[in-house]
């Protein structure tokens, strides 16, 4: 699987819950755990932003730099994360950026209950487009799906052409969380990843009395505790 270049390739089946006996009888085989639920997120953006090499990295820790190649209609990946203890499998469905696979991922965009939406910040275009993709995303996804805006390539600093406050400003705008990663050094790439398997494990199991996840605060404390860049 190598970002940038050749497609993700066909899915991994899934490695189901080994699905044994389940407590049959005296000395019956030890209960098997319950498969983790499964949270799907969605990566959004222009093609070449990076949605790609950000889930190889977060998949595989790695980077291939290489000939970029867009990914071609759709793809996903599934990474199994603990929250609290609790496990969760989270469905991450890479789409292709280029305009002419819209109609193909428009019709995904409804299951998921998380979208990444990825911009390059060595790109004014990827950042400009913002606004539409968002506009996709209130007429095609479901209207309680948690969003975050992620601006990529942070790494290639000297070619950044979208300023960290911009990104700032039109989160705070659209009342999203916002990061920049870089998809090569794994910058807040997992933190990403695991601010929304948090939200979305919330959402599914708030207990009456628990206090209400604030993903924003999370992200800024978990930066704070990286001491990486925090804008939110
Ligand atoms: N320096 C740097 N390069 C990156 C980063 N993320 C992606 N790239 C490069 O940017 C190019 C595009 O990356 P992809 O992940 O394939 O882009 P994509 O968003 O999946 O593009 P589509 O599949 O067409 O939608 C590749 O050449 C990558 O090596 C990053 O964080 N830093
Ligand atoms: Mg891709």
């Amino acid at each position: 699987m190598r970002c940038g270049a050749a497609p993700l390739g066909p899915p991994q089946k899934d490695v189901p819950g080994d699905g044994g006996t389940r407590g049959r009888g005296s000395g019956a085989a030890p209960l098997t755990p319950l498969p983790a639920p499964v949270l799907q997120v969605m990566l959004l953006g222009d093609s070449g932003v990076g949605k790609t090499c950000f889930l190889l990295q977060f998949k595989d820790g790695a980077f291939l730099s290489g000939t970029f190649i867009a990914t071609v209609g759709i793809d996903f990946r599934n990474k199994v994360v603990a929250v609290d203890g609790v496990k969760v499998k989270l469905q991450i469905w890479d789409t292709a950026g280029q305009e002419r696979f819209r109609s193909v991922t428009h019709a995904y965009y409804r299951d998921a209950q998380a979208l990444l939406l990825l911009y390059d910040i060595t790109s004014k275009m990827s950042f400009d487009n913002i606004r539409a993709w968002l506009t996709e995303i209130h007429e095609y996804a479901q209207k309680d799906v948690v969003i975050m805006l992620l601006g990529n390539k942070a790494d290639v600093s000297s070619e950044r052409m979208v300023r960290t406050e911009d990104g700032a400003s039109l989160a705070r705008e659209y009342g999203v969380p916002f990061m920049e990663t870089s998809a090569k050094t794994g910058m807040n790439v997992e933190l990403a990843f695991l601010a929304i398997a948090r939200e979305l494990k919330q959402r599914a199991v708030q207990l009456p009395d628990e206090p209400r996840f604030q993903i924003h605060d999370y992200i800024e404390a978990q930066q704070k505790r990286s001491g990486c860049c925090a804008f939110i």
